[in-house]
């Protein structure tokens, strides 16, 4: 699999990190990451617990500040975000309808014609609170939709969602890159859907350790006995064209205890 390809020219790339690093006080989360997205393409990013993915779509979002590097954004980009999670609190009634017309008001057919698109029509009186977790993440998409984006970032859209539901919310990802041709940059764990809904897929791990095109790696032997054992059989997955060196490139998780040299007291 390719490393660190040549970066392309800022005039082809909707967002792009140069030598972008993301610290939370004494952890560097993210460093000297070269990162960038063209119209239309979907990114799909890999990575272990603790291996930076959310640290990354933080600082495309702007919500958190690079320690050092730069994000660049193409001047009037429109960004949609759909969240791993959103806490709704139980006794704060609140209707699909009204979500939806936050921050921004929205006329009730515009809402009706996005919760159409999306899938889950008719929901406009329902509250938040009500929804199953699949019609939830499909109201968030349509609350990332109505902003027109040109780029839509989906982190872990679909955790908690069975297998069905979470390949048709794929499936609509894609029919939403086909109608609008915005980008999409995806944090999943689901190797299935690295493997058949990514234009290309960026291995995580603190830095950039690998990126390249999903079709790369569907013919090794270790696809088989990998597919759908998680985060770990993602990384595996990356490991067995791993060919060039390169410091912290281990895939070793980093939320777990460094391996302690032989010689260790
Ligand atoms: N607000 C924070 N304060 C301190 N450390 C943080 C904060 N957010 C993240 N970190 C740390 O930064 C590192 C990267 O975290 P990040 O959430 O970006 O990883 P991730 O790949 O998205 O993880 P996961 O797969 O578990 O969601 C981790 O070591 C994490 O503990």
């Amino acid at each position: 699999m390719p490393c660190l390809p040549g970066q392309r020219s800022m005039s082809q790339v909707l967002i792009a990190t140069r030598g972008l690093g993301v610290r939370y006080g004494a952890v560097n989360a993210l460093e000297k990451v070269d990162f960038e997205i063209e119209p239309g393409e979907i990114v799909t990013v890999v990575g272990p617990n603790g291996s930076g993915k959310s640290s990354l779509v933080r600082a495309l979002l702007g919500v958190v500040r690079p320690a050092a590097g730069q994000v660049i954004r193409r001047p009037g980009l429109r960004v949609g975000y759909v969240p791993q999670k959103l806490a709704v609190d139980e006794r704060m009634p609140l209707t699909v309808k009204r979500f939806l017309s936050l921050p921004e008001r929205r006329g009730a057919s515009e809402i009706a014609q996005m919760l159409m698109r999306v899938g889950v029509a008719g929901l406009e009186r329902r509250q938040l609170t009500a929804l199953s977790g699949g019609q939830f993440q499909r109201v968030l998409l349509a609350r990332a939709l109505l902003a027109d984006p040109h780029l839509l970032i989906l982190d872990e859209a679909t955790q908690g969602l069975d297998q069905p539901g979470t390949a048709a919310f794929y499936e609509l990802i894609e029919q939403v890159r086909r109608e609008t041709g915005a980008a999409i940059l995806m944090v999943s764990h689901d190797l299935h859907v690295v493997m058949s809904a990514s234009d290309r897929v960026i291995c995580l791990n603190g830095h950039v350790c690998c990126q390249g095109q999903p079709h790369v790696v569907t013919a090794a032997p270790e696809y088989r006995a990998l597919f759908g054992l998680g985060t770990h059989g993602t990384m595996a997955l990356y490991q067995h064209r791993h060919d060039h060196a390169h410091d912290r490139c281990n895939h070793e998780r980093r939320d777990e205890p460094a391996k302690e040299p032989a010689d260790a007291g």
